[in-house]
């Protein structure tokens, strides 16, 4: 293992900037920031409930997830066309580059979208569009995850697929988000086996609101290959041994859990204990327009609050890339330019 050199305190937050990662966990739907939404509803004629960008930002006070995704899914209604599927990935992309982001896998909500009438060809299209020009023109490689909304039924689930289908060639896996509470994993059990036979990655969202018990149900039932958020797997000591053991991934999400009061403050998240518990935690910024930042603001802040060293720095990022779905060549070249990014250390300021 490379051995990580002493970091001064101050030069941390620049180095937390400048090294390469992978984002694992952020919904494209949450990178629409509210000046877009106002855009596109411009270009589509659609009445927002809002009188101006302002007043969009001001309503996000959040209590808990399911008051954040009543807004998340208004906002997305704004999307029609494919150019605008475009718009939104080619921004978070280009914003995404400037935080040393090597690779991101995207998730996407395909049924917030197919309900309105949009066709998944033209979901898929934009946001396949933008992941193939941004690595061309920026060189930041990406990968899309087509999420089912867990508050739907498994017969919506499997139309969903079924519509997915000509487009699989553009899809690495698959994922499972919104609201958590009353919908288990194994209500999808079938769908994802299905996913999984066609080849298909797996991953969950569990243990954000939800119980430990969630996230076993992923593992065991779902064989999600990682758990989006997963923070309340603390509360269960052999779930804990077992994440370690097998080496599975969280991809933890500070800003998030910290407006949507999963915890009470950044200083009292738990990432810390995750790390020190030998588990594969990853930082990332979920849906960073709407909770305040994007990665590198979900890494300096919790670095901050917290006081992880660049040690934990040097995990976070090495982790994230190790538990993409991206080539083995890719991680290995993308793991010696973290290596070299941290000999460097002594030339960023803070
Ligand atoms: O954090 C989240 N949890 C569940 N569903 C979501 N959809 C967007 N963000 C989230
Ligand atoms: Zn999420």
């Amino acid at each position: 293992m490379f051995k990580v050199p002493p970091v001064p305190a101050q030069r941390l937050p620049a180095l937390l900037r400048a090294m390469p990662k992978a984002e694992l966990h952020i919904h494209i739907e949450g990178s629409l920031e509210p000046e877009m939404i106002f855009a596109l509803a411009q270009r589509n004629g659609v009445q927002l409930p809002y009188a101006s960008v302002e007043a969009l930002r001001s309503a996000y006070a959040f209590t808990d997830l399911q008051s954040f995704l009543d807004i998340y899914y208004a906002g997305a209604s704004v999307l029609l066309h494919e150019q605008d599927f475009y718009d939104m990935g080619r921004a978070y992309l280009a914003r995404a580059a400037m935080d040393n982001v090597a690779h991101a896998e995207l998730f996407f909500d395909p049924q917030t979208h197919t309900a309105r009438g949009v066709a998944m060809e033209t979901v898929v299209g934009g946001l396949h569009r933008a992941c193939v020009e941004a690595r061309a023109e920026l060189g930041i490689s990406s990968a899309l995850i087509l999420c089912f909304l867990r508050h739907l039924s498994e017969e919506d689930a499997f139309a969903t697929l079924e519509q997915a289908q000509p487009y699989l060639d553009k899809i690495i896996g698959v994922g499972l988000d919104s609201s958590e509470r009353g919908h288990p994993p194994e209500k999808f059990a079938r769908v994802f086996a299905r996913c999984r036979a066609l080849g298909l990655h797996a991953v969950a969202h569990a243990g954000e609101e939800g119980p430990p018990a969630y996230i076993w149900s992923a593992l065991d039932v779902l064989k999600a290959e990682r758990i989006d958020h997963g923070v309340q797997a603390v509360h269960d000591a052999l779930l804990m041994q077992r994440l370690a053991r097998e080496r599975i991934a969280l991809t933890v999400c500070p800003l998030s859990n910290l407006k949507l009061r999963v915890f009470p403050s950044l200083a009292q998240h738990n990432l810390r204990q995750l790390l020190d518990a030998g588990l594969a935690a990853t930082v990332n910024s979920d849906d960073p327009a709407y909770f305040g930042g994007y990665i590198n603001e979900n890494f300096t802040q919790v670095f901050a609050a917290t006081g992880l060293t660049a040690r934990h720095a040097y995990q976070l990022a090495w982790n994230s890339f190790e538990a993409s779905f991206a080539p083995e060549a890719d991680k290995r070249r993308w793991e010696h330019r973290l290596k070299e990014a941290f000999d460097r250390c002594y030339e960023y300021d803070s």
